[in-house]
């Protein structure tokens, strides 16, 4: 059956700042303390979202979480008016109120995994809301998140939601940033790739210097719960001496699309034999594999990291030849840049190359995939899916307005204590949830 790949990108919220809270994720770590420009963060990810809708490619939007978290300080033990939780948090923990004010819920590729009705067993849609038990300040992203997804995709005769997993260091999971699909074409059958950092039960090597935040036993329990037959899954370790070099996410190492993937020599562990499982699993589903590898030699690991050259979307053209996205640091780095010249240049389906200013969400170690969720629907499926999360001139009109109407362009971690910031952003998300029809996500509204 035919299918669309529908990228939903995940709006930056009101808070958005730079407070090193993520130990593995370099860019996060080095630019603690920056300020930060909410507003121009925001436009930055509109703009990457319309100029794809306007090359044709259907695109979707997720909307932020209610930043600071009053409800996650309350559990906390901090009592009294909204207010006042705030500002005895300012005072008394002020670690707790960058953690509950992460505007890290943009970085939708972390999210959820979502295996397309074509790879599960009931041939419906499933998603599973990540856990993201690995850094506290994400933790807290997976009620939301289960309430905005479930606003989006609501009729259960096409869309099947499971919870996050426990909130346990047994089944970390950070979603699709560790997930990789591989299929002909977006409709058919396909071999959905599961990237693990370590195994809890059995495992033998894992990273020495950063956490490994996905586990086997997370990467397994998806696959269960999806549906997925041993014909459709494969999984594969990350390469341990990486992430003790910054891959935190796989997402940052690897990229698929259709039959092709795109990675660094040293993406993953026992890589021949993960590859020749891929290739035997693709080829019985009538597919060939490509494979394309991108040698040390011509970019290290450093220049992965600081350029997110991986982190980029490939996305299939009409012409079914492919587009690669990718973040302006990789145009800055010269090995990084000659190499992606002569990947569209070479005799591969890449062909076509386009460049995005996401400087703000760069500096948190979030590029162009890291804020997407990709989500694969048949004409069906996209028809039951809420029309008002789908980007059209309209939308975008709309969100950029709401952007310029309530977003600051400079906030510090000094600021996120302020009542205002608070207010700001409930009056912001609350017009959201109307310009996108979501009903009521957000606990403020429910209280
Ligand atoms: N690779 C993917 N898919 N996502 C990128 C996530 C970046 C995020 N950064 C942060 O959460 C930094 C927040 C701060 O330090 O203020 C993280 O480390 O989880």
């Amino acid at each position: 059956m035919s299918a669309f790949e529908v990228n939903f990108d995940g709006l930056v919220g009101l808070t958005h700042n730079y407070a090193g809270l993520s130990f593995g994720n370099v860019a996060s770590t080095s630019n603690k303390s920056a300020v930060a420009n909410p507003k121009l963060a925001a436009l930055q990810g509109l703009a990457k979202m319309k100029a794809l809708a306007d090359m044709g490619f259907k695109q979707g939007v997720l909307p932020p979480q209610d930043r600071p978290c009053i409800k996650t300080l309350r559990q906390l033990g901090f009592s009294g008016d909204d207010v006042s939780v705030l500002t005895q948090t300012a005072k008394k923990a002020p670690h707790l109120l960058t953690a509950v004010s992460s505007a890290s819920s943009m970085w939708v590729a972390n999210a959820a995994t979502v295996s397309p009705s074509a790879d599960t067993a009931d041939n419906k849609v499933h998603f599973t809301v990540a856990n993201l038990n690995c850094k506290f300040h994400r933790a807290i992203e997976e009620q939301t998140t289960s309430n905005a997804l479930h606003a989006i995709f609501s009729d259960p005769q096409y869309f099947t939601h499971h919870n996050a997993l426990p909130q346990q260091s047994l089944l970390g999971d950070e979603g699709a940033a560790n997930h990789n699909r591989l299929a002909a074409t977006h409709g058919n059958e396909g071999v959905e790739v599961f990237v693990y950092g370590r195994q809890v039960f059995g495992g033998a090597v894992e990273p020495s210097k950063y956490p490994a935040r996905q586990t086997y036993e997370a990467s397994q329990a998806v696959a269960r719960l999806h549906q997925l037959g041993d014909k459709n899954s494969v999984f594969v370790q990350q390469n341990p001496d990486v992430i003790d070099q910054g891959v935190f996410h796989n997402d940052v190492i690897s990229v698929s699309n259709g039959n092709v993937l795109l990675h660094h020599q040293q993406a993953f562990l026992n890589q021949a034999s993960a590859f020749s499982e891929i290739e035997h699993k693709l080829q019985q589903l009538g597919t060939q594999f490509i494979p394309i590898e991108v040698p040390t030699d011509k970019v290290s690991i450093k220049d992965a990291v600081t350029t997110y050259l991986f982190n980029s979307q490939l996305l299939t053209k009409k012409d079914g030849k492919m587009l690669i996205v990718v973040p302006e640091e990789s145009q800055r780095n010269p090995r990084v840049w000659r190499y992606l010249n002569e990947l569209i240049a070479g005799d591969n389906p890449i062909d076509e190359m386009r460049v995005f200013d996401l400087r703000e969400s760069m500096c948190n170690g979030g590029g162009p995939a890291c804020l997407r969720l990709r989500v694969v629907l048949n004409q069906a499926e996209l028809t039951a899916t809420n029309q008002h999360a789908l980007l059209n001139d309209g939308l975008y009109h709309s969100l950029t307005n709401w952007v310029n109407d309530h977003y600051r362009d400079r906030v510090t971690e000094a600021d996120l204590g302020d009542p205002s910031l608070l207010m700001e952003n409930r009056t912001a998300l609350d017009e959201l949830t109307k310009i996108m029809h979501l009903g009521s996500i957000y606990s403020f509204q429910q209280d």
